[in-house]
C-alpha cells in the first residue's frame, strides 16, 4: 500500500466539521442571531467533489446556495487541544464550498429537525487543491471570493470571522476528537445566493488558489 498523502486528504475518508454563522453579516442576511458559541454540523466524506466533476443539485431542492469558506486541514489529531498549541495541529488549508439546499434547511429549521439533507448530500463539499500551511501564514486575514457566471457574489475576509481558527480547533476538539485528515469548514461571509443547472462557479483565496465547478442536475 502506498503511504497516504495529506495533500489528498479528501481521499482519506475522514470527517468534515462545519462551523455555521461565523460571520455576522452572513448571520444577519439569513436573519439568524449572532452566535455566542460556534454552531457545528457535519458532512460525510462522500460529500467531497473535486474540480473536473460537477456539483449536483439534489433532486429534492429548488434553492441550492453556494457558501465559500476557508477549510482547515488537520495534520495532527487531538482531544481538548488548547488554543495556544492549536496551530500545531494544522497541516494546511483548502478553499471549500459548503453547498446548501436552502429550502430544505429552512424547512428543517422551522420543524426543529437536523440539517443533514440540506448540507450533507453528495457533492455538497467541493474542495480546491491542498494549500500547505506556509502559504497562509495568518488564516485570520485572507480574502475569499466567489463568482457565478463571472459575476462576483461573495467577497469577504477571514478577519471578519467571529471565532478564530485556533479557537475553533480548541472548541471542537473538546467534544469531537480531531484526527489527521479531518477538515474544518470555518463558515461563510455574506452574499450567499442560488445557483442553477449549467451555472459556472469560480472561487479563490487571493492569488493563492482558484477553482472552477459546474452545476448539473443528476440524471437519476
Ligand atoms: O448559513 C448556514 O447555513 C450556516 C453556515 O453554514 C455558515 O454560516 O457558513
Ligand atoms: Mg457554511
Amino acid at each position: 500500500m502506498t503511504a497516504r498523502n495529506i495533500s489528498r486528504f479528501w481521499e482519506w475518508g475522514r470527517k468534515i466539521i462545519c462551523v455555521g454563522r461565523n460571520y455576522a453579516d452572513h448571520a444577519k442576511e439569513l436573519k439568524n442571531a449572532i452566535p455566542t458559541e460556534p454552531v457545528l454540523f457535519l458532512k460525510p466524506p462522500s460529500a467531497y467533489v473535486r474540480e473536473g466533476s460537477p456539483i449536483l443539485v439534489p433532486l429534492y431542492s429548488s434553492n441550492l446556495h453556494h457558501e465559500v469558506e476557508l477549510g482547515v486541514v488537520i495534520g495532527k489529531g487531538g482531544t481538548a487541544i488548547p488554543q495556544s498549541t492549536a496551530m500545531e495541529h494544522v497541516a494546511g488549508y483548502a478553499l471549500c464550498l459548503d453547498m446548501t439546499a436552502r429550502d430544505i434547511q429552512d424547512e428543517c429549521k422551522s420543524k426543529g429537525l437536523p440539517w443533514t439533507l440540506a448540507k450533507a448530500f453528495n457533492t455538497s463539499c467541493p474542495v480546491s487543491d491542498f494549500i500547505p500551511k506556509e502559504r497562509i501564514p495568518d488564516p485570520g486575514n485572507v480574502k475569499l471570493w466567489l463568482k457565478v457566471n463571472d459575476q462576483l457574489r461573495q467577497s469577504g475576509c477571514t478577519s471578519q470571522m467571529i471565532f478564530s481558527v485556533p479557537y475553533l480547533i480548541s472548541y471542537i476538539s473538546d467534544f469531537i476528537s480531531l484526527e489527521e485528515g479531518d477538515l474544518i469548514l470555518t463558515g461563510t461571509p455574506e452574499g450567499v445566493s442560488a445557483v442553477q443547472e449549467h451555472d459556472e462557479l469560480q472561487a479563490g483565496i487571493e492569488d493563492i488558489v482558484m477553482m472552477n465547478f459546474k452545476v448539473e442536475r443528476p440524471d437519476h
